[in-house]
């Protein structure tokens, strides 16, 4: 549905805010992109929806070249997204129904078409008893559901989140998230989510892209990502508590669940590591639900450090397990 091919933007100065980013994001799929600031991720939106120009690359949506399109035919490109943003810029002498309609109305549709498709939206988004409603009357999340229920008016087949969710609690967030997903099983469409926050990728994604310096650094369906769990982006899904520190001649050892294991088995860890006469205590631990997996990540320490651990390392690779001393780990800052 969404195809990059080495999209490239590049700044006077110069600056390479883009670089050669290629992207395949199937229709149907909840895509997330995060990247720290200046990564890129404002600059793949506006060059996505049309509003700046790639330098080089093209950018397709649902077949139609983002990048060639002009006049009528780029407006009717950009038709074919759907934006949600941090701040939803309602008009704030609208009701919530007719926000929802706006855009209908520019679009032309007639009037017994738009009350139909705006009550169908109104029930979606959970807010038919509150159409009457000025923004100034609703609460964040639900001027953020009118602002969803406003993007998806005119059959967008791709709705494009920027930071959805970042100006709201933590239970408003689950909510819109799940709306999110709703939206996505009942309308079929293909969502991209840009978003600094590691929580929402877990909880929404099926897929994510971690951009960098304008590179795309990772991508891919969020378990082969976290499969890589040595890597920055697996590490940044699943947050560890603080751990303690390897002491002088002490190795910490990082542990993540199996391959393919539904859920962590902490027992058949220490069964494996016994197996190998290590013995180990527990310096920090967490389990993260994500794609209907829980995903555990340990730190142990070995109760003995002058022991040999490479067998037991090895072992536990063999049974899929990621393991490695901590701080040897590829991409490994801490
Ligand atoms: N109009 C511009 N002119 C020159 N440089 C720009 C311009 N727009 C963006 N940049 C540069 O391009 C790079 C990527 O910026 P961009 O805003 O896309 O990052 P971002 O990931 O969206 O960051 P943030 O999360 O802070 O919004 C940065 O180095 C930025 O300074």
């Amino acid at each position: 549905m969404i195809e990059l091919t080495k999209v490239s933007k590049v700044f006077p100065g110069p600056v390479t805010a883009l670089d050669e980013v290629d992207l395949s994001i199937p229709a149907g799929q909840i895509h997330g992109i995060v990247g720290r600031s200046g990564a890129g991720k404002s600059t793949l939106i506006r060059c996505l929806t049309g509003l700046d120009r790639a330098t080089s690359g093209s950018i397709e949506v649902g077949g139609v070249d983002m990048g060639s399109a002009k006049g009528s035919a780029l407006a009717g490109a950009r038709r074919q997204i759907g934006m949600v943003s941090q701040n939803v810029n309602l008009l704030d002498s609208r009701t919530a129904e007719k926000n929802i309609a706006h855009p209908l109305k520019i679009a032309g549709a007639k009037p017994a078409d738009i009350a139909a498709r705006v009550d169908e939206l109104l029930e979606l988004v959970g807010l038919t008893e509150r159409r009457k409603n000025y923004p100034a009357q609703l609460s964040g999340g639900q001027q953020q559901r009118v602002g969803i229920a406003r993007a998806l008016a005119t059959n967008a087949p791709v709705l494009l989140c920027d930071e959805p969710t970042s100006a709201l609690d933590t239970a408003t967030t689950r909510q819109i998230l799940e709306l999110i997903r709703r939206v996505r099983d009942r309308l079929g469409v293909t969502v991209l989510i840009i978003t600094h926050e590691m929580s929402v990728v877990r909880e929404v994604c099926d897929s994510v892209t971690l951009l960098a310096e304008g590179r795309v650094e990772r991508t891919g369906p969020i378990l082969d990502v976290i499969g890589d769990a040595g890597s920055p982006l697996a590490k940044e899904l699943i947050p560890m508590p603080s751990s303690g520190t390897s002491r002088d001649g002490e190795t910490l050892l990082e542990i993540m669940t199996a391959e393919g294991a539904s859920r962590p088995d902490v027992t058949e860890i220490f069964a494996l590591l016994r197996q190998e006469g290590i013995e180990a205590t527990i310096e920090a631990g967490t389990i993260e639900t994500i794609s209907g997996r829980q995903i555990g990540r340990l730190h142990l320490r070995p109760k003995r450090p002058q022991d040999d651990i490479a067998a037991a390392l090895q072992l536990l690779r063999s049974k899929g397990i990621y393991a490695q001393p901590l701080g040897d780990a590829e991409g490994e800052t801490a």
